[in-house]
């Protein structure tokens, strides 16, 4: 068995694989402070609700956009078992060329998303990760990375207005969305995720202008759920898409 394990700023995804199998999926929360000891019991525990036992337990492969993370969830996973783990980076093959002013830059998450959307996708394939920042990105033809945006994700935008604005409440994004809000709360869902939605719409049609139809628009992201079925673009929501993306590269490396 293979774990994949993709640290984004607020959750860690955790995906297990068995050749062409994925047994199970399951999110954890990034706790900074969490020493490997604590991350190794957590992956027992995880592995033992899962009816999965540790004698099986291969090895891994981490994407991290948490540096201060990285060494202590490999040192957890070898803890548990894991003889190889790979961490997406210099020197690990993927397929994917990286075409931007520095390759080292770009953040995990989004190499692993792209290896995700280029291994199950037509491309050139545009990719919205809506997790803590919304990410888009575009993969070619010729399965190159040719760039992207970052902006504030949709959760932090909201809580970042309804820290700073004294009379607006702390909301859920649930329910109904209005177009035109006539109670507080409704306005602020009207604005975050109909805001979000148009967003993303108008940014995949700047992304098309500038680099040519895309052959699919793929997402993925803990708030994909809540924000791609309001998009006007036909979208794909695809929630294993970086965690799938990194069993894929695991594989690569492995022969
Ligand atoms: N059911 C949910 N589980 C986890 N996060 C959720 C959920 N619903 C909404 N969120 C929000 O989604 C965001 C986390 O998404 P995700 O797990 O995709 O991000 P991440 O991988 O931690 O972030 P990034 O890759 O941007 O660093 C947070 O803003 C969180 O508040
Ligand atoms: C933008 C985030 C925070 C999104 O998780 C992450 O991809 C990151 O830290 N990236 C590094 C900067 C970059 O990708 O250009
Ligand atoms: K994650």
């Amino acid at each position: 068995m293979i774990l994949s394990v993709d640290v984004g700023n607020t959750n860690i995804s955790i995906g297990a694989y068995e050749a062409e199998n994925r047994l199970f999926v399951c999110h954890i929360l990034t706790e900074p402070d969490k020493t490997e000891v604590e991350y190794a019991m957590l992956f027992h525990h995880i592995l033992h609700l899962h009816r999965q036992s540790e004698q099986d337990l291969e090895g891994a492969i981490i994407s991290s956009v948490v540096p201060p993370l990285s060494p202590v969830l490999k040192a957890a996973l070898q803890l548990c078992g894991a003889e190889r783990v790979l961490q997406v980076g210099p020197g690990i093959r993927t397929g994917l060329n990286i075409r931007i002013d520095n390759p080292a830059q770009l953040g995990a998450d989004f190499v692993a998303a792209a290896i995700g959307a280029m291994d199950r996708y037509p491309l050139p394939a545009i990719i919205v990760d809506l997790g803590t920042a919304t990410k888009i990105s575009v993969v070619d033809r010729s399965r190159t990375f040719i760039g992207g945006s970052i902006m504030p994700g949709v959760k932090v935008s909201l809580d970042a207005l309804s820290n700073r604005a004294a009379q607006l409440p702390h909301i859920s994004l649930e329910g109904p969305v209005p177009v035109i809000g006539t109670n507080t709360v409704d306005s602020m869902k009207s604005g975050v995720l109909l805001g979000a939605a148009s967003m993303i719409d108008g940014m995949i049609a700047r992304y098309e202008e500038a680099a040519g139809p895309a052959a699919s628009v793929v997402a993925c992201g803990a708030l994909a759920d809540v924000v791609v079925p309001l998009c006007r673009r036909e979208i794909t929501v695809d929630s294993t898409l970086r965690i799938d993306g990194l069993y894929a590269a695991w594989r690569k490396n492995s022969v």
